[in-house]
């Protein structure tokens, strides 16, 4: 059973920002209402500007034509990286079915999906996916910007962003048949830097407040939202909140949605800002490597604690 009320996202309109006339006071302004949302609910909707809603409607059908490709086809979707490729046919989450691409920042990385997509090629397909992937990757720049300089570390901003690669994500979730639970995707925060979602026209996002109640994210087929990762959380020594987060299937359609994920790069080490912590704030996290506890999260390693990241390398294990 999912929830009935609604959130009250704070809604951040970035299309104020003019690049060509850059004014630091709307800057700054936007940054002060991006780390107070950051802070009390984890996540906030952007407006942005640039991605026309004919592009986004090419995406969406793309998805479309994607998920109704043969079994063996989507399969093909594979990655080095755990959780990376085609997901479907799981007994743990049997309406969801994923896929992914790795680096969506290469051109050569999208043409090498739809081509084993669409062995004929799909130039269209590829050029939508591209053009969608970048405004998203100049959002989540935007954003981390903001968070580093409005909590005074702008100045680790290249070195950090220097570890963090993206994937983008198109997801599908049936329709529940009679007999089975409605959820999507179950209760979970994400593990990586951060997220960037679209739900397109079925609503099913629910965000966990601060206080534990669960409530529904309206449908905005304009709006984005932006979600802090745990590993995040680690390089800011805690200093925001990571909601949890699930789809719960209320609506007789099916479900796509869309999300990029900034995820550490393959093989560097995470680890605290050291200015983050002080005595005000003691050192919360251990450095980790993110594969490692992605490999740890998938055994269960968490056990009872709420957050995976804590139970992998918090200081107080
Ligand atoms: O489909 C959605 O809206 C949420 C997807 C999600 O939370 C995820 O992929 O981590
Ligand atoms: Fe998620």
């Amino acid at each position: 059973m999912g929830s009935t009320a609604y959130i009250q996202l704070p809604v951040i309109d970035f299309t104020v920002l003019n690049d060509q006339n850059p004014n630091n006071g709307v800057w700054d302004s936007v940054k002060t209402e991006v780390l107070q949302a950051l802070q009390e609910y984890g996540c906030f909707q952007a407006n942005i500007s640039g991605v026309s809603p004919e592009s986004q409607e090419s995406v969406y059908d793309a998805m479309k034509q994607l998920f109704e490709l043969p079994f063996e086809t989507k399969s093909k979707n594979i990655s080095t990286r755990m959780f990376h490729g085609y997901i479907g046919k799981s007994p743990l989450v049997p309406l969801y079915e994923s896929m992914g691409i790795d680096e969506p920042d290469s051109e050569k990385q999208i043409e090498n999906f739809t081509n084993l997509m669409w062995p004929q090629g799909n130039p269209q397909v590829c050029k939508d996916i591209g053009l969608y992937s970048k405004k998203l990757m100049e959002l989540d720049a935007m954003v981390m910007k903001m968070v580093f300089e409005s909590l005074d570390v702008g100045m680790y901003y290249n070195e950090y962003m220097e570890l963090r690669s993206y994937m983008i994500k198109f997801n599908k979730y049936r329709v529940p048949n009679l007999k089975e639970p409605d959820m999507g995707l179950h209760p979970h925060p994400d593990s990586g830097i951060m997220t960037i979602l679209h739900q397109n026209d079925v609503e099913g996002l629910e965000i966990q407040t601060k206080d534990e109640e669960w409530l529904k994210v309206k449908l905005s087929p304009k709006m984005f939202i932006v979600m802090v990762g745990e590993t995040l959380n680690v390089w800011l020594n805690g200093r925001l909140h990571v909601p949890y987060h699930r789809v719960v299937m209320t609506e007789n359609n099916t479900r796509f949605s869309l999300g990029l994920f900034a995820v550490p790069k393959t093989g560097k080490l995470m680890k605290t800002i050291e200015v983050m912590a002080n005595e005000e704030y003691p050192p919360c996290f251990k450095p980790f490597d993110y594969d490692e506890f992605i490999k740890f999260l998938s055994r269960g390693g968490q056990g009872k604690k709420k957050y995976a990241v804590t139970a992998y390398c918090g200081v107080l294990n």
